[in-house]
């Protein structure tokens, strides 16, 4: 900020040195504009004539006045320095001074006081200064106008005209001097009115704009609070949060550490256990070893009774005869509720007497001898347990042959297949033989058994001799259709082979049978063993045959083509009858070739 100065135009006489030194001073104003280096270049004109304390000062100037510090420049004040220095330079300096002192502290309000202080002491010290040297004027010595340089001129005064214009100049520059010092007081106090006033402004405009500092401020604090109390309450949740967090953390961690402790103490139970259990282990492989060995010893002794026991089972199958004949009466059926029994006695031994009162003498009572006699109340399971043992004998290699013969309607497919759609308790001879080859084959240890399957020898074959095969001896074929030679795995498909076959037989009515079976039938089970032991093999067969009932050609009364049947079946029975004949006489000839039956049989009947 510029602070106007007042233009002021004066002339300054100085006597310095005992010469009058006139210098006129140019507008203040002006003054005040001329460069710092003028001024200066003036002052080191005019230091020649000045004293050396005070060329000393303006030295200093150099640096700057405002660096003089107020001790200097009492001092300056006090000593006889300023009384000898040229009022221009006495001025140059105290406006310098003012000047640099007014440049640095212009437009700095908080310092307008100070530097208002500054300039008024100044404006004192100038009015002082001007004051001293308007009073110290007599006693000066003069400064002569011919000694202050070439450039000054002004009139030759004569020494009476002098001494009265020296009284008249004196008394002039008085009145100047307080001319001078008046406006320079009421400068004084414009500049101290201009300065209030613009101390006002400045300190209106200062207090508005820290006004809407404030407010700012004020603004920004209230967006601070809000601000810190938005940050509080997040602090405040989100260390809420983590407290719950450090809770669950806490816990969870206390969780682990426990089950941490509780694993470790499992864990070193169950070493303890899998030691204790090594031991144990190792203490049963022992005994286990032992055992082993005993069984061993005991396995090889087994085989040696198993293979001794079927050697005795097999003798003793011999020794009851490899040809056994049972008899199986039939009880009355439904329709024969008011026919009398024939049968006088069953004996235990095999034993059964037939009584017919209506024949004489011995006649009427006739006793046969079998290897077992069941009654008309023995069961399909009775009957079937003597001849189980002949399946065993079937896996030890032994071709067993099961026929069943008698008249017709006597029961022989009864007692060999059971009744149609019968219960398991009703089976014949034939399922529960086939069961047992397949049951007794799996269960043993020492052998593999192949039963019903594997080369066309080891299958199954069902086969019917009926009229027609049984009368052409010569015929190589005596198979019947969709039943023959069929591979088996299970006893079921045998039996569903069986009720095909059975389906397809022959059947007529004769006079003792509704449903007369007017044909053979053979079931061939094929059976081969191996020994796992010694590689050895076996080849055996089941024959389970059922044969066409015998028919007393008389009694049935059949003609035709019945009569005719019936009586290639009668010769085929007796023909076997021969063959077996033969055989339980251990006759050297056995007469095979006299039925297409018997050739048939021929395998399993002996030879
Ligand atoms: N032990 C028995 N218990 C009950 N019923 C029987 C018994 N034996 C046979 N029968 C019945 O007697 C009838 C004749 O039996 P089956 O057909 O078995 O005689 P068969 O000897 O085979 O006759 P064929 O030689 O004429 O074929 C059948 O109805 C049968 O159910």
């Amino acid at each position: 900020m510029v602070v106007p100065r007042v233009v002021q135009t004066s002339r300054i006489e100085v006597f310095c040195n005992g010469g009058l030194a006139r210098i006129f001073r140019h507008n203040e104003n002006k003054c005040r504009r001329l460069s710092l280096l003028e001024s200066r270049q003036t002052s080191g004109a005019l230091m020649h004539h000045a004293g050396h304390k005070f060329h000393e000062v303006f030295q200093m100037k150099h640096g700057g006045y405002s660096e003089l510090p107020a001790a200097k420049i009492s001092e300056l004040m006090k000593s006889n320095s300023l009384d000898i220095a040229p009022t221009q330079s006495l001025l140059s300096m105290v406006n310098g001074i003012l000047d640099e002192s007014m440049g640095r502290k212009n437009g700095e309000i908080p310092h307008q006081n100070n530097l208002f202080k500054t300039r008024e002491e100044k404006y004192q010290s100038r009015i002082r200064v001007l004051e001293a040297l308007a009073n110290g004027t007599s006693g000066e010595s003069r400064v002569d106008v011919t000694r202050t340089g070439n450039n000054m001129k002004g009139p030759t005064i004569s020494l009476e005209d002098k001494k009265d214009g020296e009284e008249d100049m004196e008394m002039k520059g008085k009145d100047n001097k307080s001319v001078e010092i008046a406006a320079l007081k009421q400068e004084l106090e414009n500049v101290r009115k201009i300065h209030e006033d613009q101390n006002k402004e400045a300190t209106r405009k200062s207090q508005l704009n820290l006004e809407n500092k404030l407010k700012e401020v004020e603004n920004h604090l209230l967006e601070s609070e809000m601000k810190v109390q938005e940050l509080e309450a997040n602090f405040s949740l989100k260390s809420q949060l983590w407290t719950n967090k450090e809770h669950i953390y806490k816990t969870f961690t206390e969780f682990q550490l426990g089950a941490l402790k509780e694993l470790r103490f499992a864990s070193q139970s169950v070493r303890q256990e899998v030691l204790k259990t090594q031991k144990t282990y190792s203490h049963d492989f022992d005994h286990l070893g032992t055992k082993f060995k005993i069984l061993q010893d005991a396995a090889a002794s087994y085989e040696e009774v198993v293979s001794e026991n079927q050697k005795l089972h097999n003798e003793i199958q011999e020794l009851k005869g490899n040809i056994r004949v049972y008899c199986r009466v039939r009880p009355f059926l439904p329709s024969q509720k008011d026919k009398q029994s024939t049968i006088d006695y069953i004996g235990e031994n095999g034993e059964i007497i037939v009584a017919n009162p209506a024949k004489p003498g011995k006649e009427c009572r006739k006793s046969f001898k079998f290897n077992k006699v069941y009654g008309p109340n023995a069961t399909q399971a009775e009957v079937y347990g003597d001849i189980q043992q002949l399946v065993q004998s079937v896996l030890d290699g032994y071709n067993v042959c099961i026929f069943a013969y008698g008249q017709t309607g006597s029961g022989k497919t009864y007692t060999m297949s059971g009744p149609d759609k019968g219960s398991q308790e009703e089976w014949g001879v034939n399922y529960r033989a086939l069961n047992d080859l397949f049951r007794i084959s799996q269960s043993r240890s020492t052998y593999k058994y192949e039963v019903g399957k594997g080369t066309p020898e080891r299958t199954i074959s069902v086969l019917f001799l009926n009229s027609r095969t049984l009368g052409i001896l010569a015929t190589a074929s005596l198979a019947v259709p969709d039943a023959n030679m069929r591979e088996v795995n299970e006893p079921s498909d045998v039996l569903r082979l069986m009720e095909i076959g059975f389906k397809n037989r022959a059947r007529s009515t004769t006079s003792m049978n509704e449903r007369s079976s007017r044909s053979h039938s053979v079931v061939t089970i094929h059976v081969h063993g191996t020994d796992l032991k010694n590689g050895g093999s076996l080849n055996a067969g089941l024959h389970l045959v059922d044969l066409a009932g015998s028919e007393r050609i008389d009694r049935a009364e059949v003609v035709g083509d019945r009569l005719k049947e019936a009586q290639h079946i009668n010769k085929s029975l007796a023909a076997l009858g021969d063959v077996i004949f033969s055989l339980a006489q251990k006759s050297p000839h056995v007469p095979f070739r006299n039925s297409k039956l018997t050739q048939v049989l021929q395998a399993s009947l002996g030879n």
